[in-house]
C-alpha cells in the first residue's frame, strides 16, 4: 500500500491540463521502458476534462498510441453507443481524435452485446478479458496498470463502488455487476478493490466545492466501506490531484503549505 501523496492545483482546468501533462509523460516512459503502456479511464467531468485537455495537448504526439491499451473502472450498463456511457465519453473527448489500435481499447460490454442484459454476466466477460491480458509477471488475475484513474463522487465512491453496498466489499472477483447504484443508472459494471490495487499508480481526482468533504473524509483515515475512496491505492504510488475548492476542508498536515 503506498501511502496517499496530494497535488492540489489553483483550479480544475489547471488540474486537467496539468494532469493529462502527467499521464503524458507516464504513457511515454512505460513505453520506453517496456514497449507498452496500459491506462484505466475513469467516467465523470474531471476524467473528461483530463482526456480534452490531453487532445488539445501538442505533446500528445510524444505518444505512439498504437501500443497504448486502455481499460475503464466502471461503466454505466446502457447500450453501445448511449451518450451516457463512460466510453462514448472518452471516444467524444479524446479517443475518436488519436491512432488506437481497436483491439488494445477494451470497452466494458453493454446491455446490448455478447452478453446480453445480465449485468453479472457481462462483468465475469470483462474479468476474463482481464485475465487474459495480464501476464505470468503480474502476480494476478488483472495486468499491473500503469495509471488507474478515478473520479471521487461526493459520496466518496470511486468507480462503481458506492459505500457500504455489496461491490465495495468484494475480496475476491476483478469485476463485477452493480445492482441498485445511488447514482443513475443504478445497473453498472466495476472493478473491485483487489483489482484497483493492482495498479503501479493511482490518480484519484477530485475538483469543486462538493467534493471537499469526501477529500477530507477519505484522506482522514476512514474505512473503505465507509468511503470507498480510502481503499483505492496503487502498489508503487497513490496521487490525489486537487484543485483547491476540493482541498479546502483537509488538513493542513496533509499537503505542503501553499507558495506565498
Ligand atoms: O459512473 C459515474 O457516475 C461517474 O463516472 C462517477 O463515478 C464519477 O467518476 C464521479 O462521480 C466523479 O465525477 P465528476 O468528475 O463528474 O465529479
Amino acid at each position: 500500500m503506498s501511502t496517499p501523496q496530494l497535488v492540489v492545483h489553483r483550479d480544475k482546468e489547471l488540474m486537467a491540463q496539468a494532469a493529462a501533462a502527467r499521464l503524458i509523460t507516464r504513457i511515454v516512459d512505460a513505453q520506453a521502458s517496456r514497449g507498452q503502456a496500459s491506462v484505466v479511464l475513469t467516467g465523470g467531468r474531471n476524467g473528461n476534462g483530463l482526456l480534452a485537455a490531453l487532445a488539445a495537448a501538442p505533446a500528445r504526439d510524444a505518444i505512439d498510441w498504437s501500443r497504448l491499451d486502455l481499460w475503464w473502472g466502471d461503466e454505466r450498463f446502457l447500450p453501445e453507443g448511449d451518450p451516457d456511457r463512460n466510453v462514448t465519453q472518452a471516444r467524444e473527448a479524446l479517443l475518436d481524435a488519436v491512432p488506437l489500435d481497436p483491439k488494445r481499447v477494451h470497452a466494458m460490454p453493454a446491455p446490448d452485446g455478447p452478453h446480453g442484459t445480465d449485468v453479472d454476466a457481462a462483468a465475469a466477460a470483462y474479468a476474463e478479458e482481464l485475465a487474459r491480458a495480464a501476464g505470468p509477471e503480474n502476480h494476478g488475475s488483472v495486468p499491473t496498470f500503469d495509471v488507474l484513474m478515478l473520479g471521487v463522487g461526493p459520496d466518496t465512491h470511486v468507480a462503481s463502488l458506492f459505500p457500504e453496498l455489496p461491490a465495495v466489499r468484494e475480496t475476491e472477483r476483478t469485476v463485477v455487476g452493480v445492482h441498485g447504484a445511488p447514482k443513475p443508472p443504478p445497473t453498472r459494471v466495476t472493478l473491485t478493490l483487489p483489482a484497483i490495487r493492482a495498479a503501479r499508480e493511482v490518480w484519484l481526482l477530485a475538483a469543486g466545492e462538493d467534493k471537499a468533504q469526501a477529500a477530507a473524509i477519505a484522506l482522514s483515515g476512514a474505512g473503505e466501506i465507509q468511503a470507498p475512496a480510502a481503499g483505492a491505492y496503487g502498489r508503487a504510488r497513490t496521487l490525489w490531484l486537487l484543485d483547491m475548492a476540493a482541498a479546502s476542508q483537509l488538513p493542513r498536515s496533509l499537503y505542503p503549505p501553499a507558495s506565498p
